[in-house]
């Protein structure tokens, strides 16, 4: 019979963290042969410099996953977590790391990304980050569980839900909108959906809000539509939400049945209101579905949109082209400041809205192209010829090599690069380099207090004509 191994109790250094923001830490231990073995442990809320007691299941393992009983040597940067969800909840990983503390690391991780492609981290500067890093999140996604509850995921637990009763991310208005919703369920007693047996009604809840107009859409995912039982309870949500929350301006019944956990639809139905709603950046106005990308936290973003528009320098006399433009939130304040624009995106929805975005802020200089950048570049540099300037700001993932050499051989004088992830960033600038192209600044932007998440804008030029 095989022997059963002992959970370990240890006490272990914090030296780094992993790309999702949780303590790495290395600890040796004895094998049943006598041998001297590492174990690599990853240790949520923990701060690089700590010393935390841990007790490990199963420390025969190479790598394990503990929770922190106990602090034996806090960091300086160590506070008070103020959410009461916080050990539990998926949403923040860093609330127990004070915000300046967050901001140093997030510039390092910045530094060390480029460093390690060869590039220069003097280049780049401290991370901008916000005055008052709560409530800032205009989008939220929360979950049902089978019971009816509605809420987020529990850390690391894709079937465990935190039933909502505050967030100090998401806009006060939008948690309280949500409250509401799921109040109703519990009132009607609706079913949550199980994604082990595949039944249930409520799938997921999406919220979002507009700060600047004020407007709130709310999008609820159910696996059949309003009709016979179900009618007079999405009637007394319509009722409910007009008295309780008149800022409700879009109320969506979304039908999905599909076994993917995505928050995506097969049939809509608008039970009250418009389908979109609308949302203000950097003065201008944008129409925003519930599948619509726009960027979350609207205040940071905006200063996001003034510093590519400080850095890129756009002129009157010039051609630009937004590679993975969205819904054209970088598009419309550079189109008004060029002679022309022209944007990718995959996302049909989003081109549509994107040009109907340039339409509604009179802006009749721009085209937009719905297609894959790495299909569609080639296609939009004949159609519209050589940019001066060349904006992207592409997914996590990044560009990737083939567009970044295609971007190289088309040979704009200007590149921003605006991006979610250093590390794909400074691969993708790897591939300019044989092209003449030199990075001039990073700045990187805060669009995510409490996570792991940075941002930034870069500037890359061409050196030889
Ligand atoms: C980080 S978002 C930026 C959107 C926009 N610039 C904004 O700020 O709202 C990345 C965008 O790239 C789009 N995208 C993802 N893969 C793509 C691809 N292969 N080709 C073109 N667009 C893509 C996504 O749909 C998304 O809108």
């Amino acid at each position: 019979m095989k022997k059963e191994i002992a959970p370990e109790t240890m006490v272990v250094d914090i030296k780094h963290l992993d790309r999702k923001g949780s303590g790495r830490a290395v600890a040796w231990r004895e094998n049943e042969h006598g041998n001297e073995k590492k174990l690599r442990l990853t240790i949520p809320q923990t701060i690089p410099g700590e010393k935390v007691q841990v007790t490990v299941d199963r420390p025969d393992r190479k790598r394990r996953r503990a929770a922190a009983e106990e602090i034996m040597e806090a960091s300086p940067e160590r506070t008070e977590p103020p959410c009461p969800h916080f050990e539990k909840c998926g949403g923040c990983v860093w609330q127990h790391w004070t915000y300046s503390g967050q901001l140093r690391h997030k510039t390092e991780h910045v530094k060390k990304a480029i460093e390690w492609e060869g590039f220069n981290p003097e280049l780049v500067h401290e991370t901008v980050g916000m005055e008052e890093p709560w409530h800032y999140r205009n989008k939220m996604e929360f979950t049902f569980s089978p019971e009816g509850d509605m809420g987020l995921h529990e850390q690391g637990n894709f079937r465990k839900i935190i039933p909502l009763e505050t967030c100090l991310i998401a806009g006060k208005e939008m948690v309280e909108a949500a409250m509401e919703v799921a109040d109703w369920v519990k009132d009607h007693q609706l079913s949550g959906y199980d994604k082990d047996k595949h039944e249930g009604l409520l799938r997921h809840l999406m919220v979002r809000q507009s700060f600047a107009t004020g407007e709130i859409m709310l999008a609820l995912f159910a696996t059949e539509e309003p009709e016979g039982q179900l009618k007079a309870a999405a009637e007394d949500l319509v009722s409910r939400i007009s008295v309780k929350c008149p800022d409700v301006k879009s109320l969506l019944w979304l039908e999905n049945t599909d076994w993917a956990d995505r928050a995506q639809s097969e049939k809509d139905h608008l039970l009250a209101g418009r389908d979109f709603i609308y949302d203000e950046m950097a003065g201008y106005r944008f129409r925003l579905w519930f599948d619509t990308f726009f960027q979350t936290n609207p205040a940071q973003a905006e200063k996001l949109v003034e510093l590519a528009l400080e850095k890129g320098q756009p002129k009157e006399t010039e051609k630009m082209i937004d590679l993975f433009c969205g819904v054209g939130t970088f598009s419309l304040p550079f189109a008004s400041r060029v002679k022309e624009l022209a944007g990718i995106e995959i996302v049909e929805s989003s081109i549509e809205s994107a040009k109907r975005n340039a339409e509604d802020n009179g802006l009749f200089n721009t085209r937009f192209l719905a297609k894959d950048a790495r299909k569609g570049i080639d296609q939009m540099l004949e159609e519209f010829g050589i940019p001066e300037l060349l904006l992207l700001d592409p997914p996590r993932s990044g560009a990737g090599g083939k567009v970044m050499r295609r971007i190289g051989r088309a040979k704009p004088e200007r590149i921003v690069y605006v991006s979610c992830n250093p590390d794909s960033f400074a691969t993708d600038l790897k591939e300019l380099e044989p092209f003449g192209y030199t990075l001039k600044e990073v700045q990187p932007v805060d669009l995510f207090p409490h996570t792991y998440h940075v941002e930034l804008v870069a500037v890359i030029e061409r050196e030889n004509g």
